[in-house]
């Protein structure tokens, strides 16, 4: 296997309607990291990410996941590698109930029975989810659909979990929540997000993307510190770095 678990080469992309989307984009992944991906509304983060599943084919370039080049004969394999979780659950959430949805991925990967159920009420667990699995995802709250699709992804223990925006609409106690169950997730993570503080929190790695480009890649706290490239890549410091009283380092966080 190749010591890359994500390797994009020279990646290109436009919409169906002519939009460059990525322009030229080239990083690798080892196994085990914890990359943000950051950049201004518009800079590719979405279109970036889907093309870590196969959702999108590249236009020019290279993804690989871990030994399969991405290809429509690979994509069976890169999906039971990858888990994707979609800035919309609504893209995500398709079934009659939770419960079918969270089990959609484990049945299809035909486990038996008993233990497609010990993964779906572990996964709902994870995301303290349980007391939803009879309802109808789309009856739910934001919050709790997004908790939902999520379960649907740990569900099938990926190797590799790729989050767009995991934040949004999470109430400030789920959004702990949720950082500290993907900081016990020990596999490599990949996370597109506008919450900067969530980056410093989990990712030791940040790559920066702007106009479709890969302007900067290391280290989160030397990212972070650089005011001209954030700047230019319209970004500001996390709240924790701007000296906030109420979000410093000294603030006291309740309980979870
Ligand atoms: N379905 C689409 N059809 C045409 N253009 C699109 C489509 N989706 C995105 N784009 C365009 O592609 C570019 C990159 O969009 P993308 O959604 O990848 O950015 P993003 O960094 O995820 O933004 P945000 O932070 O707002 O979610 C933008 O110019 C956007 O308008």
């Amino acid at each position: 296997m190749s010591h890359h678990i994500v390797e994009v080469r020279g990646l290109e992309y436009a919409y169906p309607d002519g939009t460059p989307a990525v322009r030229g984009m080239s990083f690798c992944i080892h196994h085990g990291e914890a990359v943000a991906v950051v950049g201004a509304n518009g800079a590719g983060k979405s279109t970036l990410l889907r093309h870590l599943n196969g959702y999108l084919s590249p236009a020019k370039g290279l993804v690989r996941i871990g030994d399969f080049p991405l290809s429509k004969a690979t994509l069976p394999d890169v999906r039971r590698t990858v888990g994707m979780v979609f800035q919309d659950p609504d893209d995500q959430l398709f079934m009659p109930t939770v419960f079918d949805d969270v089990a959609f991925g484990p049945l299809n990967l035909r486990l038996p029975p008993a233990e497609v159920e010990t993964r779906v009420m572990a996964a709902l667990a994870q995301v303290e989810a349980e007391h939803l699995r009879d309802r109808p995802p789309y009856k739910l709250s934001g919050g709790e659909k997004r908790a939902v699709a999520i379960a649907s992804v740990l569900s099938m223990s990926p190797d590799i979990l790729v989050m767009d925006e995991p934040t949004t609409g999470l109430d400030p106690r789920a959004r702990r929540r949720l950082i500290e169950l993907l900081r016990g997730f020990h596999h490599t993570k990949i996370i597109a997000t506008h919450d900067l503080d969530l980056v410093l929190d989990l990712c030791e790695r940040t790559i920066v993307l702007h106009e479709g480009q890969v302007v900067a890649d290391g280290p989160t706290a030397e990212i972070f510190s650089d005011d001209h490239l954030l700047a230019h890549s319209h970004l500001e410091k996390p709240l924790r770095m701007q000296g906030c009283p109420n979000c410093g380092p000294n603030r006291i966080e309740p309980p979870i």
